[in-house]
């Protein structure tokens, strides 16, 4: 029996109608959630993300800001705009995206977040905070991979969770989101001898390398539950790290690309962004 495809879309749409609800009563308490997105530079597929971003947050009724910036804007005046979001009471979530132009320090401008305002979860205060359990805002990715899991009824706890890829705002995150909700863990990685060895002994198999259509049927137990975090342009066309068709035939259940974990990225987001506004009341 071919997998059950878990839609992204669908799930988001769920939790976008929650959020929604939550939208309303805040801000007829007087606070109306606002992000703001800095963009820099004319990279297509940020153009495209960041749109994204604005759109759910228009139909979520949130106050909404992109700061699009030239290529070659100096760090200096970055670190100057982040200054002002953070002092600025209307705005609940600072989102830089990423990657940022070369002379332009990633670390430097994460570190700048007021982490209260860290809608992304990239900050080394919630990074820490996440990995000891304290309240923290959970990065979008692997959160929205959790909520997927969670409301298509997976069982974590006590599963095999393989997740291959391990950087630090998918990999890493996903392992340690994976290991609070009691599953047993293997981080693998480009270099890990005998991938498929590994990959076969999932339960629940994330792929996060950014490498098209790497993993194969003959890396997947069957019946296994398969998410697609890939984000590859092949060809101008959006594709995941699974080669669907081939792994589809043995997966239990499986995520798409496009609308799987995608939608739940920008989502999550959004969830933060409320969170973060509701933290704002007391
Ligand atoms: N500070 C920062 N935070 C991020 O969260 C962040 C970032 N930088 N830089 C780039 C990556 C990538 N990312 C995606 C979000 C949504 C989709 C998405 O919605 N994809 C749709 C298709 C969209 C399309 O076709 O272009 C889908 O999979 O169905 C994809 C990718 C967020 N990122």
């Amino acid at each position: 029996m071919p997998a059950q495809v878990i839609s992204g879309k669908e799930v988001a749409a769920q939790i976008r109608r929650e959020l929604k609800s939550e939208v309303e009563q805040l801000t007829g308490k007087g606070i109306q959630p606002g992000l703001a997105v800095i963009l820099v530079g004319d990279d297509p597929a940020s153009h495209s993300y960041v749109k994204g971003k604005e759109k759910a947050s228009i139909e979520l009724g949130f106050y909404s800001e992109i700061h699009r910036l030239e290529a070659s804007v100096s760090e200096e005046n970055v670190l100057a705009l982040i200054s002002k979001l953070n002092g600025d009471p209307k705005i609940h979530g600072i989102l830089v995206q990423l990657p940022l132009p070369g002379h332009i320090s990633e670390k430097k401008v994460i570190q700048a977040i007021n982490p209260d305002k860290d809608v992304d979860g990239f900050h080394p205060e919630n990074v820490g905070n996440m990995y000891i359990g304290l309240p923290a805002f959970l990065p979008c990715t692997p959160h929205g991979v959790i909520q997927m899991l969670k409301r298509s009824d997976v069982d974590i706890k006590g599963k095999h969770a393989v997740v291959l890829g391990r950087s630090n705002i998918v990999g890493k995150p996903m392992a340690q989101l994976l290991l609070a909700e009691d599953a047993t863990v293997t981080i693998c990685h480009s270099r890990t001898i005998d991938l498929p060895a590994i990959t076969r002994q999932a339960d629940i198999l994330i792929a996060a390398v950014g490498k098209a259509g790497m993993v194969t049927a003959d890396m997947v137990k069957p019946g296994a539950v398969v998410i697609d975090v890939g984000v590859n342009r092949v060809e101008g066309k959006l594709v995941g790290d699974c080669q669907f068709d081939e792994v589809s035939r043995v997966a239990s259940l499986i995520t798409p690309v496009p609308g799987g974990v995608g939608p739940m990225t920008i989502t999550m987001l959004m969830y933060n962004t409320v969170e973060s506004a509701k933290r704002s009341l007391n």
